[in-house]
């Protein structure tokens, strides 16, 4: 009920997304390890397939190879048999003509026999007429190559000034009597070579080629005509020289670019290629990522769908609950609608359970309320302060009573400190709320101060209690003034004597031990003047009490006035006064000075309105500590010593000797040393008026040389 409402500052707005978002950032990542993962897979199945493609390509254009050589070998060794024909041996290149024309037709491997001599000169050309002229020149460095290693060889491609279409020859040396006589070629048509590509069946797209070790074309699967004969891409020769066999990206003769795979021959040299246009080998792979990507759209767009779908239904069963949780901030039931998702149900029961908790709290706050408004009804009533204070010693809660009492008003005080208004607060009280906490805390007393500066006595009854925001003390502050007044007026007449106002027997006896203590340690010495009014009853009896109260207070201003500040004057009672002096010790005669003065003071008359009354005073004086330094014994000795000055005639002063003693005794009568006898008295206050109503009084027999004694705590006797 004293909470301070706190500002809390505002936290910076959190970025919101709808349900919808939040499901199609589910639908992407659902899908996107599956996307990724499904490009992975085919770029890894691409490049094994092309990989694999690859190695296949190159086990072919081996086949390939070993076919084309296994032709060349094949017209080689027609060729070296030819060579060991006798009509050669016999040099009869007619026979030799004709029986070459023979072997390559029926064999059908070349088109035709040229035989040359060491020269380079043709002697025999089967695709002409023995005997017609034959054509000049031609393959020189072949016939050298031939003469010069005896070894055979394989020319490039060439086109026949005869057949006039691209040929090859192979070339053996002719033996003669065991020397090189002729170099003896069959040439082969490019198109032989042709039948093994064809063979193959290739996709039409591709473009492959047979070419000789120099890289010089012999067939080729597209546009022969156009580039039989004419040297390989480069890329492609170099590559070749690099490894026997691979794949290289190229751009072809006519400007396709293709990705060509080549075999070597390590016997002829000669190489194989096919070309696959990049398009043709990168076109599953295309087809299927666009597969791959229609897929992911479609299920992409399957996922938005469920989305929408699934973010319709959370959405409209989370807004559902908008209007029961507004509805429960306002404090009005309102039911809560079914819902379809389990979360939000519950968030539906948790409303409802806030909204009876809530109705309970409010019936509690309500009550609460209730009994603050009592409580605060009644201590606005109180006649004492009440105030609440926290741990601090702020001020948490005041009563009208505090306000009035302390002159502020409520805001002011709540701005206050404890110590600002109970004077001691600061000594106490950080140790009473401490010990407020574990228990009970015994009233106890202090003064506060109001506004204006002025200070009044109170007592605190505390109690410390614990509350929602920490401890408070509730602290009932009673104006106790009267109270303190009652007791200083209570102590005062204990101390005081009611009628003179002078200090009675108790102050003067407290007074006195001091100055006997020290006195005892030898410090200070000083006098005792015991004086009682001569005939004073006369007085009573002549002009009344009243009268003889007033002479008694005249009297008493009288003795006052023949005194020092630091001297005392008492009254014992009745008409016994005392004058106390100290410290005589340069002047152990004033006290008879005193002694004197006061006679000659008592001894004027009194005027009492319109009586003049006459009276006088006899002392006795003793001495402390050369007499005595218990106070008993003091009084007693003066008081002797005033009992000599009246029966040496009144109106006179004594002082005490040791033979005042022996003289005073039993012998006097009981009457007598009951009415010298020093009494005990005690007034008995009224606590209410702080008069004394009465006296009690303790009187002894005194014996011979006997010393007083002290009275009990609690005199029975009158
Ligand atoms: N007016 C008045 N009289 C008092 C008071 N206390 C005691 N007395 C009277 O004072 C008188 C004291 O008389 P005493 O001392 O016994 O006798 P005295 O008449 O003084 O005679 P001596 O002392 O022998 O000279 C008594 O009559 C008491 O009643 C008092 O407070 N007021």
């Amino acid at each position: 009920m004293f909470e301070a409402i706190k500002s809390v500052p505002a936290a910076a707005p959190l970025p919101r997304r709808s349900v919808r978002t939040f499901l199609i950032w589910l639908v992407l990542a659902c899908l996107l390890p599956g996307v990724i993962g499904a490009t992975v897979l085919v770029v890894y199945q691409y490049q094994e397939g092309r990989a694999q493609q690859e190695k296949d390509m190159v086990r072919t254009l081996r086949a390939l190879v070993q076919r084309v050589d296994s032709h060349l070998l094949h017209v080689q060794a027609v060729a070296q048999t030819l060579s060991t024909s006798e009509t050669l041996k016999r040099n009869d290149l007619a026979r030799f003509h004709e029986r070459a024309r023979e072997v390559v037709n029926v064999a059908g491997l070349g088109t035709h026999v040229i035989l040359r001599d060491v020269a380079g000169r043709q002697l025999v050309n089967t695709t002409v007429e023995f005997g017609a002229p034959l054509p000049e020149g031609g393959a020189e460095d072949q016939v050298r190559d031939i003469f010069t290693t005896g070894k055979p060889t394989v020319s490039d491609v060439y086109v026949g000034p005869v057949l006039k279409r691209p040929v090859v020859t192979v070339s053996v040396p002719v033996r003669v009597g065991g020397e090189i006589a002729y170099a003896l070629s069959v040439g082969i048509a490019s198109e032989t070579f042709t039948t093994i590509l064809t063979a193959q069946r290739l996709p039409e797209d591709w473009v492959a080629v047979i070419f000789d070790g120099l890289g010089t074309i012999v067939v080729r699967t597209a546009e022969k005509e156009r580039f039989v004969g004419s040297k390989v891409v480069d890329q492609l020769f170099q590559a070749m020289q690099k490894s026997p066999d691979g794949a290289v990206e190229l751009t072809t003769l006519e400007g396709i670019e293709v990705v060509s795979f080549y075999c070597r021959s390590r016997v002829t040299n000669w190489g194989i290629a096919v070309g696959i246009p990049r398009q043709a080998i990168q076109r599953p792979f295309v087809q299927t990522l666009a597969l791959l990507t229609v897929g992911v759209a479609a299920l992409f767009g399957i996922g938005l769908a469920l989305a929408r779908v699934m973010a319709a239904r959370i959405a409209h069963s989370v807004q559902a609950l908008t209007a029961p949780a507004i509805a429960l901030g306002s404090g009005a039931p309102t039911a809560v609608p079914q819902v379809h998702i389990k979360e939000a149900a519950e968030v539906a029961a948790a409303i409802e359970r806030a909204g009876e908790l809530l109705k309970e709290r409010a019936r509690t706050l309500h009550a609460q309320q209730e009994e603050l408004r009592k409580f605060k009804f009644f201590s606005d009533h109180s006649t004492d302060v009440h105030l609440l204070v926290d741990e601090a010693g702020g001020l948490r809660y005041a009563n009208k009573r505090a306000c009035e009492r302390l002159g502020y008003d409520e805001a002011q005080l709540l701005e206050l400190n404890i110590a600002d208004i109970a004077i001691h607060a600061n000594a106490y009280f950080a140790e009473i709320f401490a010990r407020g906490k574990q228990g009970a805390i015994a009233p106890f007393e202090d003064a506060q101060r109001r506004r204006d500066g002025s200070t009044f006595p109170v007592e605190i009854t505390a109690t410390v209690l614990e509350f929602d925001d920490g401890w408070l003390m509730l602290a009932t502050c009673r104006d106790i003034t009267e109270r303190k007044l009652a007791e200083q007026r209570v102590c005062e007449a204990a101390l005081l004597d009611s009628l003179t106002g002078l200090p009675n027997r108790a102050l003067v006896a407290n007074y006195c031990a001091h100055l006997l203590a020290a006195a005892r340690r030898g410090h200070g010495q000083g006098a005792l003047l015991f004086i009682d009014l001569d005939r004073f009853k006369p007085v009573n009896d002549r002009y009344g009490h009243e009268i003889g109260d007033r002479v008694l207070q005249e009297v008493s201003k009288r003795l006052v006035a023949c005194t020092r500040q630091e001297d005392l004057v008492g009254r014992l009672g009745g008409d016994e006064f005392v004058i106390v002096l100290p410290y005589l010790d340069a002047d152990t005669r004033r006290a008879e000075v005193v002694a004197r003065h006061v006679i000659d003071e008592i001894t004027r008359p009194f005027r009492i309105d319109a009586l003049e009354v006459g009276i006088s005073p006899s002392i006795g004086i003793s001495y402390f500590p050369e007499h005595t330094t218990e106070l008993d014994a003091l009084i007693h000795a003066a008081d002797l010593a005033m009992y000599q000055a009246k029966q040496s005639g009144r109106a006179n002063y004594h002082v005490y000797t040791r033979e005042l003693d022996e003289r005073s005794g039993l012998a006097t009568g009981d009457q007598t040393r009951l009415k010298r006898g020093p009494l005990d008295e005690r007034p008995v206050v009224d606590a209410q008026g702080g008069k004394a109503i009465a006296f009690e009084a303790l009187a002894r027999l005194r014996e011979q040389r006997a010393r007083a004694t002290r009275p009990p705590e609690h005199p029975s006797g009158d």
